[in-house]
């Protein structure tokens, strides 16, 4: 009667520290931890409320925001339909790390417009420039 082990307690937690099949699990989602970060802060700052919200009607000729300083570029953003402009906020996340998701959920905001395929502008096709991206 005086067992401090419960029933089934020695199943998974047997194993050394750093080895064993807990370790081998562990490894591969290291990847998948840092996009479910990333996409969290993402999706923290896009609830309503968090940042502040774009205009509904879009600002003639306005600056986006103020410029960083004195000969910054000032790169207009999508603000409204119908304008090729630089997007606002941008989903960075591993391979398979649920992106797809993430966007397909995020375009059901009637407030958000996106791209229907992933771009990969800063991956593969930054050498052809801001004016191919816009
Ligand atoms: N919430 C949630 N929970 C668990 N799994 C999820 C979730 N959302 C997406 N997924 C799975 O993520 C896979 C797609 O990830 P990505 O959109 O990043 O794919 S891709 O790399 O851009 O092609 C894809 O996995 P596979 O079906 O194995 O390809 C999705 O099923």
């Amino acid at each position: 009667m005086a067992g401090s082990g419960g029933p089934g307690g020695g199943a998974g937690g047997s194993q050394g520290a750093g080895a064993g099949p807990g370790a081998a699990l562990r490894a591969p989602r290291a990847p998948l931890l840092l996009a479910a970060l990333v996409l969290g802060a993402y999706c923290l700052c896009a609830l309503p409320g968090r940042c502040p919200r774009a205009p509904r009607a879009p600002a003639p000729a306005a600056p986006p925001r103020a410029a960083r300083g004195p000969g910054a570029p000032v790169l207009p953003v999508a603000s409204g339909p119908g304008r090729r402009r630089f997007p606002q906020a941008l989903i960075v996340g591993v391979k398979k790390g649920g992106t797809r998701a993430l966007l397909e959920f995020l375009r059901l905001h009637p407030d958000i417009r996106a791209l229907g395929s992933e771009p990969h502008f800063f991956d593969r096709w930054y050498e052809r420039g801001l004016a191919w991206y816009r």
